[in-house]
């Protein structure tokens, strides 16, 4: 049997045995542990859009329920991969949440290499090109009742976040859009997923979920001003 042995190399307090050194998965690894601004952006998007979720969840208590409701009756004991994306209405409260509380509110900068026109705007060569996607998914214009939190909108809807629909950008778009979706989707999917269907969720002290306070934090990510507190409860 091969020992593994370990250099000076960890993740999360853990060594990284030199046996995966040559993998994809030690590459990556060693890439966020040096990248270390970049390995933040990965899990701190994933958690923030999963707490302004369980925010909205708990503030619309009637959501909350429907959502419940259909991923028991698919499944009432585990989260299976292969069917949570049957999942459409917990799906569209995913999307909803990614609208109405984009986590990358103002895309990372572009530079217009060449002057063009864009919708009689003239961009000259070398402008800094900044695209405020928190503007685009609350544009009355696109979207009916912008402020308000409904799934519904996106039931029937092609409308997705692959950077093809311009009106709902969440992961940017083009060359540069995040190369982190597919695992920042399956991330958020199977753990608030694991979270509805194993808890009750409620505030504490008898708070109000209804009156939830839900402002915004504007930075490079959008957080929720004041951090979700509440209380889990075995679901029976
Ligand atoms: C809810 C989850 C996530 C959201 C909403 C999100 C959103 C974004 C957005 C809007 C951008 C800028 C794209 C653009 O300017 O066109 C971006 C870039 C980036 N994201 Fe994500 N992200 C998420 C999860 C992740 C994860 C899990 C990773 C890593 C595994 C990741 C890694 C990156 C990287 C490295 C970039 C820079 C790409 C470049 O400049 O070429 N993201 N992300």
């Amino acid at each position: 049997m091969e020992v593994l042995k370990t250099q000076d190399r960890h993740l999360f307090g853990r060594s990284i045995p030199d046996a995966l050194q040559q993998s994809f998965i030690d590459y990556y690894f060693v890439w966020a542990r040096d990248c270390n601004e970049h390995w933040k952006s990965c899990t701190d998007t994933v958690v923030t859009t999963i707490e302004w979720v369980m925010a909205e969840l708990l503030k619309n208590k009637e959501i909350m329920r429907k959502v419940q409701k259909e991923l028991t009756e698919l499944n009432p004991n585990s989260i299976k991969n292969s069917y949570i994306s049957k999942l459409t209405y917990f799906n569209a409260c995913i999307k909803e949440t990614l609208r109405l509380h984009p986590v990358v509110p103002v895309l990372i900068p572009r530079r217009a290499i060449e002057a063009c026109e864009v919708m009689n705007y003239t961009i000259p060569q070398n402008a800094q090109v900044r695209v405020n996607v928190w503007a685009i998914c609350h544009d009355p214009k696109v979207w009916e009742d912008p402020n308000t939190f409904k799934p519904e909108r996106f039931l029937g809807s092609n409308i997705d976040f692959t950077g093809h629909d311009y009106e709902f950008i969440p992961f940017g778009g083009g060359r540069r859009m995040c190369p982190g979706l597919p695992s920042g989707v399956k991330s958020m999917q199977t753990m608030l997923a694991s979270l509805i269907v194993g808890y009750d969720w409620s505030l504490p002290n008898g708070e109000d979920a209804a009156k939830l306070d839900m402002t915004e934090n504007f930075g490079v990510t959008l957080h929720k001003e004041k951090p979700l507190e509440f209380i889990f409860g075995l679901r029976e």
